[in-house]
């Protein structure tokens, strides 16, 4: 696993235990899975948002910004695959999986009924 990746999800995982009243992590276990669903939503509107303002501007100013809600979504996906115990490393097992796999080669195997033809 990527290494910030890696520090990122041993700290979320030592602060499921933490004081909510010290960490926003552990807050957000505190409140429970509709808060942390809400965050999830809150932050990918922010990202289309953002994106759109770094597509208008095309500023790096716009592009910072995207990045840095990016950031925050992904933070937010990995705190809610550790509230419902699933494995970060899991995730990346599977783009791992699809690398050089064409996500349109995938998509007509999907569609084609079992057995061939
Ligand atoms: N990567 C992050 C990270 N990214 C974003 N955030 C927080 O996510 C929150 C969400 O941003 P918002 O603007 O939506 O916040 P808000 O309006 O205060 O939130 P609400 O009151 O609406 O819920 C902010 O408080 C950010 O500080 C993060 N908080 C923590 N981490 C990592 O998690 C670790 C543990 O953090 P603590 O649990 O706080 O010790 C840290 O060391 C970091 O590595």
């Amino acid at each position: 696993m990527n290494d910030v990746l890696q520090q990122l999800d041993q700290i979320l995982a030592q602060r499921r235990q933490a004081d909510p009243a010290s960490s926003y992590v552990a807050s957000l276990h505190h409140k429970g899975l509709n808060k942390i669903l809400e965050k999830v939503g809150e932050e990918a509107t922010e990202v289309i948002l953002a994106a759109k303002d770094a597509a208008g501007e095309g500023s790096d100013g716009g592009r910072e910004a995207l990045v840095g809600e990016v950031a925050d979504l992904w933070f937010h996906t990995l705190v809610m695959l550790s509230h419902l115990d699933c494995d970060a490393a899991a995730v990346l097992a599977c783009l791992q999986q699809r690398l050089g796999l064409s996500g349109l080669e995938e998509k007509n195997a999907r569609s084609e009924p079992a057995g061939g033809h």
